[in-house]
């Protein structure tokens, strides 16, 4: 008999493959720093994210398009050392990409090398990002595709708004979905699209499929780790759900420390060090004395 609750395995493609299979609905969420990792294992995720939505939730960027490589690179090694079992994904961002396949494999590469991701997610179902994903997994670099709102090119989409409203345009998302897949991705985020849309596409797809606003019936979920805690600034999307108020404790915390520091009652005894009283007495009875030099 052990005591101890077995180690959890770490999450592998083929695992998660099994998952899709066995009806196991997958748990996928961002996180951007060390503590938010370690809360991601605690919790016993599968997947985390470090999202270029941290150009917005960590940044303070009003748009995800404005974070760089190095940026990323920084929140990405964060996470790496909080996290033992869940995958690592790791966004590329606006403009890592875009110029060449050659562009892609070097950032990608970086993010593996660098940062320690398991593997790398882009956006959209194009012909450049199907090139693209197809360029970094010959380089032997797991990747992940986004269709639906793909919020770095949300300015041609209309805006941070639901897609796939038409059948036209839920077409195209199932064929960008289908060309992700043939590119080989191993996981599909689907992202703002009615359910009864994603629940259509799903039949058609193998690979893994993430959704965040794309209803119950995708193989997972994510959602942005600041929204579901409630630490997200201003309005959210439709799609999330809150399990927590921590903006607001927050705020609480550092309001009740500064009326503590302004009424004197912090630090109290217990935050102060001791010193024997002997050595207390004869620094006392001159305080100024020239000490020995060091
Ligand atoms: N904190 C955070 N969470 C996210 O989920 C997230 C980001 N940031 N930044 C990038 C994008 C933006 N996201 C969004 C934002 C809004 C909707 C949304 O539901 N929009 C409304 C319309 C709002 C309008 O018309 O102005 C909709 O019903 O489509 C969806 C995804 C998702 N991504
Ligand atoms: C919401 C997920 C899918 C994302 O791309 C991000 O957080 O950047
Ligand atoms: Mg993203």
């Amino acid at each position: 008999m052990s005591a101890t609750p077995p180690a959890r395995r770490a999450t592998t493609l083929p695992g998660l493959a099994a998952m899709k299979a066995a009806d196991e609905k997958i748990v996928m969420v961002t996180a951007y720093d060390y503590p938010s990792a370690l809360a991601a294992e605690a919790a016993g995720v599968d997947v985390v994210l470090v999202g270029d939505s941290g150009a917005m939730t960590v940044l303070g960027h009003s748009s995800t398009v404005g974070v760089t490589v190095a940026e990323m690179l920084v929140l990405a090694g964060a996470v790496r050392r909080g996290l033992s079992t869940p995958l690592l994904v790791v966004d590329l961002p606006f403009g890592s990409y875009e110029t060449s396949d050659e562009q892609a494999v070097a950032t990608a590469v970086r993010f593996v090398k660098e940062a320690g991701a398991d593997a790398v997610k882009l956006e959209g179902g194009g012909a450049m990002s199907v090139s693209r994903v197809r360029a970094i997994i010959a380089a032997g670099i797991p990747v992940m595709g986004h269709v639906g709102l793909t919020p770095q090119t949300a300015t041609a989409l209309g805006g941070y708004r639901a897609q796939g409203r038409t059948a036209v345009a839920a077409r195209r998302i199932a064929q960008e979905a289908r060309a992700l897949e043939e590119a080989g991705c191993f996981s599909i985020v689907l992202e703002a699209v009615p359910s009864e849309v994603a629940d259509a596409i799903m039949p058609w797809l193998g690979a893994v499929v993430i959704g965040i606003g794309a209803g119950p019936g995708t193989d997972g979920q994510v959602l942005v780790f600041h929204d579901l805690l409630g630490m997200s600034s201003g309005g959210s999307a439709r799609f999330v759900k809150t399990y927590a108020d921590l903006g607001a404790q927050m705020a609480d915390g550092v309001r009740r420390y500064a009326d503590d520091v302004r009424a004197g009652t912090y630090p109290g005894p217990e935050h102060c060090y001791p010193i024997e009283p002997a050595e207390l007495a004869a620094f006392l009875a001159d305080p100024t004395r020239d000490a020995p030099a060091e």
